[in-house]
C-alpha cells in the first residue's frame, strides 16, 4: 500500500481522500529540513503547500518517492529538475485557488487605495482621524498587470468591472486573448510609464526575478501603488524601500516576501505598506479545492498511473491509464530492444503509431520508448526525464500517427538512426494485451519478449540452426522459444531465441564464431 506524507497545513479532506482510497497517510506539519530528510525515505508521495522546501537534499533522501503534489499553484519551492532526474512526478492544482488569489489582489488594491488597515488601527485607538485618511478613487485609473495568466486574467476582469483601464504585460498573452479580456497588451516599459497601480501575477523564475527593481521604479509615475500577491523576489525589497522613502511609490500591498516566513523585514516600518502573511490562497473554498484535487491526483497516480497536472510529465487520464498499460509494456520492449542493439551515438528516433495505437494519447508511450532506449546508455534515465535527456543529447525525436489500415489492428514501430545505421523494430498487441515483436529490420517475425534472449543476425544458409542448438544444448541452456525470420531465401536472416536463464559470455562468443553469423547480442528485459 503506498504511503503519503502531508507536510503542510492542508485541509483535513486531503487525508480523508487518501485514506478512503486505501493510502496510508501521515500529516506532520512543521518538520525541519533535517527531520524531513530523515523521514522522507518512507513515503511514496509528498503533499505540500508553499512552506515545505523540496530541495536537492530532500530529493536525494527520498528513495521511494514517486510524486510530489503541490496543493496550490507556485512550485518554486520544489527543485523540479532534480525531481525530474530522480523520476519523481511533480504536480500542482493550477486553478483551485486562482479566483481566491485574484480576489486577494483586488482586496489589497482597495485596502491600499483607501488605507483601510491604517484607518482601522487608528479608529480602534479612539483617534477618529477623518482628515488623515484621504484615499484614491479606482475608477478610471490604469491598472498595470504583469503576468496575465489565470490569476492575472481574473484580476483584469474584476478591475474592468470596477471601471479601471487595464494594461497588461505578458510575452505569452496573444493579441486575440487580450482583446477577449478587454485589456491593452503593452510592453513592460509602457506599463511602468502608464500604470497608477501595478499588480504582479507571474511565477518566480529566472526571467521574472527582480522585475520590479530600481530601474523599473525610475520609469513609473510618481505616486504609483504596487501590489504583489504572486511571489516575493519579483519586487526587489530594498529598491521598494528606497522608492517608498523617496515618495515615488505612494503605497504597497504585499502578500509575499523575499524571505518567508517574513518575521522581520525593513518594509514593516512603513505606514503606507500593507502586509499579509502569504494569504493569497487562504479561503475555505480555495483550500478545499486544492486539497481535494491534489489528493485525488496523487492517489490516481500512485494507484493507477494516471497523471494529471504534472509539470514534468505527459498527462495520462484515469480512463487512459488501463488502456495504455499494455502499450507501455510494448513501448518498453521496443525501446529496450533497440537500445540494447545500439552501439554508437543515437541521432534520431522515429516512433510510429498505427491502427488502434494511433488513437491513443501517445506522449507517455513515446516517453516509455525513450526511457527503455536510453537505459542501456545511462542509469539515471526514467519515464519522467527521458524526453528531456533525449533533447539534451541532441537526439531528434518524432512521433508519427498513421491513419492507414495496416496488417495489424494496432502497431508501434521504433526506428533508431545512429551514427552508423538505421534500425527499426515493430510490435503489436493481441486482444488479451500480450505483446509481440512482429518485425525487426524490416524482417517479419513473431516473438514474445522474455527476460533473457539471444538475437542473432546471420546469412540464411543451411546448418546454422543446428549449430546454434548444439552450442546452447552443450552449455546446458534451455530454449524456451525459437523465432526465425528472413529477408528472402539465402539473404539476411534473424533469430530471436528465448533462453531460460542467463547466457554466459563464452556461449555468445561461440555463436559469434559460427560461419555466416553477422551479429550476436544477449538481450535482457
Ligand atoms: N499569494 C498566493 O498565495 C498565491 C500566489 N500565486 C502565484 O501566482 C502566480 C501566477 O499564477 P497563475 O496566474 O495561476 O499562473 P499562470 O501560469 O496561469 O500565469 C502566469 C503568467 O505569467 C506569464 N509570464 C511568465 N513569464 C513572464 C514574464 N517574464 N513577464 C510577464 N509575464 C510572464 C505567463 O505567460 C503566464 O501568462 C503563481 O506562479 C504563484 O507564484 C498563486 C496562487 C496563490
Ligand atoms: O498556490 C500558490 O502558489 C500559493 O502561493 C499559495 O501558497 P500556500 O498554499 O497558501 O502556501
Amino acid at each position: 500500500m503506498p504511503k503519503v506524507l502531508i507536510s503542510d497545513d492542508l485541509s483535513p479532506l486531503a487525508k480523508q481522500i487518501f485514506e478512503a482510497r486505501g493510502i496510508e497517510v501521515d500529516q506532520i506539519v512543521g518538520l525541519t529540513k533535517d527531520e524531513l530528510i530523515a523521514k522522507i525515505g518512507e513515503y511514496d508521495g509528498l503533499a505540500i503547500r508553499s512552506a515545505t522546501k523540496v530541495t536537492k537534499d530532500v530529493i536525494a533522501a527520498a528513495t521511494n518517492l514517486k510524486v510530489v503534489g503541490r496543493a496550490g499553484i507556485g512550485v518554486d519551492n520544489v527543485d523540479i529538475p532534480t525531481a525530474t532526474g530522480a523520476g519523481i512526478v511533480v504536480m500542482n492544482t493550477p486553478f483551485g485557488n486562482s479566483i481566491t488569489t485574484a480576489e486577494h489582489a483586488i482586496a489589497m488594491m482597495f485596502a491600499i487605495a483607501r488605507e483601510i488597515p491604517m484607518a482601522d488601527a487608528s479608529t480602534r485607538l479612539g483617534k477618529w482621524e477623518k482628515n488623515r485618511f484621504m484615499g484614491v478613487e479606482l475608477t478610471s485609473k490604469t491598472l498595470g498587470i504583469i503576468g496575465c495568466g489565470n490569476i492575472g486574467s481574473i484580476v483584469a476582469e474584476r478591475a474592468l468591472g470596477l471601471r479601471m483601464k487595464v494594461v497588461a504585460f505578458d510575452p505569452y498573452l496573444s493579441p486575440e486573448r487580450a482583446v477577449d479580456l478587454g485589456v491593452e497588451k503593452v510592453e513592460l516599459d509602457e506599463l511602468f510609464r502608464r500604470a497608477d497601480f501595478i499588480t504582479l501575477h507571474t511565477p518566480l523564475t529566472d526571467g521574472t526575478r527582480g522585475v520590479v527593481n530600481a530601474a523599473a521604479f525610475a520609469k513609473m509615475k510618481d505616486g504609483v501603488f504596487i501590489i504583489n500577491c504572486a511571489r516575493g523576489g519579483l519586487v526587489v525589497e530594498k529598491d521598494l524601500k528606497a522608492a517608498l522613502e523617496s515618495g515615488k511609490v505612494a503605497g504597497a500591498a504585499l502578500d509575499v516576501f523575499e524571505v518567508e516566513p517574513a518575521k522581520q523585514n525593513d518594509l514593516f516600518a512603513f505606514e503606507n505598506v500593507i502586509l499579509t502573511p502569504h494569504l493569497g490562497a487562504s479561503t475555505n473554498e480555495a483550500q478545499v479545492n486544492v486539497a481535494v484535487q491534489v489528493a485525488e491526483q496523487m492517489a490516481d497516480y500512485l494507484l493507477d498511473g494516471a497523471v494529471t497536472n504534472a509539470l514534468n510529465m505527459a498527462s495520462v487520464s484515469a480512463e487512459d491509464a488501463p488502456r495504455l498499460r499494455p502499450y507501455m509494456k510494448l513501448a518498453a520492449q521496443l525501446g529496450g530492444f533497440a537500445g540494447q542493439l545500439t552501439e554508437t551515438g543515437i541521432k534520431k528516433v522515429v516512433i510510429e503509431y498505427e491502427g488502434d495505437a494511433a488513437q491513443l494519447n501517445v506522449r507517455p508511450l513515446t516517453a516509455a520508448v525513450l526511457e527503455a532506449l536510453l537505459r542501456p546508455l545511462m542509469d539515471s534515465v526514467n519515464m519522467v526525464n527521458a524526453p528531456t535527456v533525449a533533447k539534451e543529447r541532441n537526439i531528434e525525436v518524432s512521433e508519427v500517427k498513421h491513419d492507414r489500415e495496416g496488417d495489424y489492428h494496432t502497431l508501434m514501430r521504433v526506428t533508431v538512426t545512429t551514427e552508423k545505421q538505421t534500425r527499426d523494430i515493430a510490435g503489436t498487441l493481441f486482444a488479451n494485451g500480450d505483446a509481440r515483436i512482429v518485425q525487426i529490420k524490416g524482417i517479419s517475425i513473431e516473438a514474445q519478449v522474455t527476460d533473457n534472449m539471444i538475437f542473432v543476425v546471420n546469412e540464411d544458409l543451411p546448418g546454422f540452426i543446428g549449430n546454434l542448438g548444439t552450442i546452447l544444448g552443450s552449455a546446458g541452456l534451455n530454449i524456451a522459444t525459437f523465432n526465425l525470420g528472413r529477408e528472402a531465401a539465402g539473404k539476411e536472416a534473424i533469430a530471436l531465441v528465448a533462453i531460460d536463464g542467463a547466457v554466459p559470455q563464452d556461449v555468445l562468443g561461440q555463436i559469434r564464431s559460427l560461419p555466416h553469423v553477422r551479429q550476436v547480442k544477449h538481450l535482457k528485459f
